[in-house]
This record gives C-alpha cells, structure tokens and sequence, in this order.
C-alpha cells in the first residue's frame, strides 16, 4: 500500500484541471481538508455573501469527492496547525495544494512548509504572476504593458480532466459537520436573491458551456447592465471552480473573444500587484493620497449608510447597490458608477467601500477588489487621475440603464427611458424615491477642490 498525501482546499474547489488534486491521486491514497479560518487573513476574513456561497460550493466538491470514497474533512481554527495534524492523523507523507497569492495565505504556505512536506502547484492564475516580466526582468506595474506580455506567453496549459479514481485513506478521521459552521443566514435570510446562482463546479462548467455562444457579443454587450452580457464567472473564478486555463482554452479562437479574454486577464494583472504590493488593500498606491481630506463624521456616516442602501437619488448607483444587496453581485460598469459615486461625488475614503463590496460581493477577491477601487479612486499604480469624474447620469443614458433600473430601484419601475436616469432633473421623482444627496456639478467641484488642497 502507497503512503497516502493530503490534499489542501483553498479558494480551488474543484477536481478538473486541479494540479494538487491530479499529483495527489496518481501518486496513492488521498485524504481531503478545508479548514475555516477566519484569523488568517486578519481584516480580511471572509464576508457574509462569501460565506454563503462557500457552504454550496464545500458541499458541492464533498459530493463529488464522495463518489470517489473520499469523505472530504472540515475543520476550524488555525489553518497551517490543523492541516499539518490532519497530515499526522492520516499518516500523509505529502501535502498537497495550489498556490494562492494572497499575502495571508503565501504566509501560511510557509508556515505549513515548515511542518509538513508541502508540494504547491500553479493553477489559479493564467501563468504565475512572476514569469510575466519585463525586458530587464522587472514586474509590471501597468495592466497594458502587463497584457501584452502575458499574450504572448499565451495560451496556457491545456487544462486536464478530473481523475478518474481518486482513491481515498482507509483510516477515519473526524470532521466538523458543515451545517454546524453556520455560514448561511438565517435570521433575516437576506440570501433568497441568492438562486441566481449555482456554486460549486457543475454550476460553474454551465455558465462556461453558455457562454460560449455569447462571447461573440461581448465586446459590445459588456458594458450595458440591462442585459446578461457578461460571462458571470467571477465568483466561480474567485472560489476556484472554474480553472482560468479552461475559460481560456474553451473561449480562445471563438469570434470576438479577444476583448473577453484580455478582461480576464486582469485576474492576472490583480494577483500580480498583491505579489509585489502585499499591503494593497489598505495602502494607496500613490503615496501622496495618503493625506487626501476625505470627509469623515456624522454627515458623512449618514451619506455612507444611504450608499449601501441603495438610496442616493441617484437611480443608476441606487440600482447597483440594491442589485449587490438582492443577488450578491453587480454589473462592472455599474460598480465602477457606484465606487466613483462614494469617493469622488460622496468624497468618502475608498477603503470604506471596498469593505463594503468585500461583505455583500460573493466574489469579492482581495486582489481584484483593491486595484479596482484603487483605478476608480485615482490612488492606485495604475489607475484613472482623480479628476477623471464619472457623471452618474450621463453614464445611465449612455449604457442605457433604463431596464435595469426598473428591475432594481421598483419605486422608478413606471417611468420612461427618457427620464429615468435623472427623475429629480426631470420634474417626476416620486415622493418615496430620495433627493439626490448631492448635485452632481456641486459634487464634482468639491471633489476637484478636495484633490487640488490635497495636491498643494
Ligand atoms: C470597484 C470595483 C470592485 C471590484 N471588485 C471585484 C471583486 O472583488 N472580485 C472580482 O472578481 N471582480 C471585482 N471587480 C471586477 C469586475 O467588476 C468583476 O470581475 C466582473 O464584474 C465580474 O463579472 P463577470 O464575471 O460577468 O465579468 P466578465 O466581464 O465576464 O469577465 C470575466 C472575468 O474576468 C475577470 N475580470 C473582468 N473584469 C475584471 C476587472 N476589472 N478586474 C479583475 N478581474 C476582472 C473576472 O474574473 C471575471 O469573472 C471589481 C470592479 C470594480 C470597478
């Protein structure tokens, strides 16, 4: 009999194209761990909508690796001490896993690394954020100049297929049960906009599967919120369901996939900056952001409240909030509105909504939530200046928001297209719709007026 490794769960939940778990089965007996550990990332613990898509997808990958005979272990507290006793408690000589570049967890890598044989291997980015360099072998600091090197290493790997037989340990061993971590609300259930959504890999390979005949559309569609013109992927990608080589390899070649295939790559982009820039989250990008006047106190307690309410008075941002309130998601148009709105219109520090979005997203994902806030905000190593406002109005004409507005915000659901980007402009705002809690001109100069102090 073989000595049997460990496989490690993480942000991969899936058997396909899954490098830890295709090493571990053809090399002997297999057991399987997730541990819920919510000290690791310090700040940055998961959020509610997370948790809730978490408890499907961990149940979703118990299910198939159960048809192999292999119970998948939970267990919560200090992830690299309670992987490295499960390794003892199975007997593991290896543990595998996939490399994850998250500052929290590259630390528990090490630390794991220490007490047990720990075999990492690539496979929830691209290429590894490292082997995308410039000419003096310096890393990018720029998505273009970042995209142009990555495509021409492209493709990736061919993805492979889940093993055939994983076989599993004989020995038993004691794990949680996954109703008992208590990850889906309860009182209130504010997760019933949630059955949008299927999580765990089955759910992720539809979406892939549909999308195929849509990628040709998207260049175009992506950008209207009105209609389902993106792929949806992101909260599969997030949670390791889908491999990015097999969106890659499904999609490449397909008409019109180019500009799909470079929005992805920002996934890429995003883990290389929390490579060379750990502290990303929190940190401005621009050093000279950090004595920005952003407003602070009880106006600007009461302005952030009505912001993740979805009751600004301004239709498309309140559509968008709601939107990630109901389903746990928004439109990336309408979240860049929505972000541009809160700092530069509401003047409020980006990390506030960040965190926000980190709470209510279901793919919220440490990487790719602090370089976008950071590109709305102006503060990031590569982002739009400051002074680049978006006009929340102007921007719902133009992407014509007009259905999705009335899918979100039911209180505007009666009015035309004509007037309901901007109700309050047009004289037929209903009485239990909001006033704006700023014109838009008066939001933009002080907005100006705020970076110009701060700029001396
Ligand atoms: C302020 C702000 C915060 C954001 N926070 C997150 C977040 O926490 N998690 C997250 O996954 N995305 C985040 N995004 C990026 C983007 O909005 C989502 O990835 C996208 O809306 C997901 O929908 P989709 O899968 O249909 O995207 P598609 O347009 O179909 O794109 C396919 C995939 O490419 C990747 N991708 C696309 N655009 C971006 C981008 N700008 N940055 C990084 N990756 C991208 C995603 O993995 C996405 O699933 C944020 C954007 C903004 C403006």
């Amino acid at each position: 009999m073989t000595d049997p490794r460990l496989l490690w769960f993480r942000q991969d939940l899936r058997l396909a194209d899954q490098a830890a778990v295709a090493a571990a089965a053809s090399a002997g007996p297999v057991a399987a761990v997730y541990v819920l550990d919510d000290k690791v990332a310090g700040d940055w613990a998961i959020g509610g909508a997370q948790r809730w898509w978490l408890h499907h997808s961990l149940a979703a990958l118990a299910k198939a690796l159960d048809k192999h005979g292999v119970p998948l272990i939970l267990r919560r507290g200090d992830a690299v001490a309670e992987v490295a006793k499960v390794a003892r408690e199975v007997g593991a000589v290896e543990v595998h896993a996939l490399h994850h570049y998250e500052p929290w967890w590259q630390a528990a890598e090490e630390a794991l690394a220490e007490k047990v044989f720990l075999v990492l291997h690539q496979g929830t980015r691209l290429i590894p954020p490292d082997q995308v360099r410039t000419g003096t072998g310096g890393r990018y600091r720029m998505f273009t100049a970042f995209w142009r090197a990555l495509r021409q290493q492209m493709p990736p790997e061919a993805p492979r297929r889940a093993p055939t037989k994983i076989a599993g340990v004989s020995k038993p061993v004691a794990s949680d049960r996954l109703a008992d971590w208590d990850l889906l609300p309860t009182m209130p259930d504010w997760s019933k906009g949630f059955d949008v959504w299927t999580p765990g890999e089955a759910g992720a390979k539809r979406r892939l599967d549909r999308f195929v005949d849509h990628v040709e559309d998207y260049d175009e569609a992506r950008n209207l919120p009105s209609i389902e013109g993106t792929s949806r992927f992101s909260p599969h990608l997030h949670f390791g369901e889908l491999s990015p080589a097999q969106v890659w390899h499904r999609l490449d070649g397909k008409a019109g996939a180019e500009p799909f295939l470079r929005e992805l790559a920002w996934r890429d982009f995003t883990g290389n900056v929390i490579d060379i820039l750990p502290d990303y989250g929190k940190r401005n990008g621009r050093d000279a952001y950090g004595g920005f006047p952003w407003r602070r106190g009880q106006t600007a307690d009461r302005d952030f409240a009505a912001w993740t309410r979805g009751r600004t008075g301004y239709p498309i941002v309140d559509a968008g909030m709601r939107q990630l309130w109901a389903t746990g998601w928004m439109h990336n148009r309408v979240r860049m509105i929505a972000a541009s709105f809160l700092i530069k219109h509401l003047l409020l520090d980006w990390r506030r909504g960040e965190r926000w979005y980190w709470d209510t997203l279901v793919d919220a994902d440490y990487g790719n939530n602090a370089v976008n806030w950071q590109w709305v905000a102006g503060t990031g190593i590569d982002s739009n200046p400051f002074g680049r406002i978006m006009a929340p109005l102007s921007q719902s004409a133009k992407f014509d928001a007009g259905g999705y507005i009335r899918a979100w915000v039911p209180e505007l659901a009666g009015l035309s297209d004509g007037v309901i980007h901007d109700p309050h402009g047009a004289g037929c705002a209903p009485k239990e719709y909001p006033a704006p809690l700023i014109g838009h001109v008066e939001g933009r100069a002080r907005a100006l007026a705020a970076n110009a102090k701060m700029r001396g």
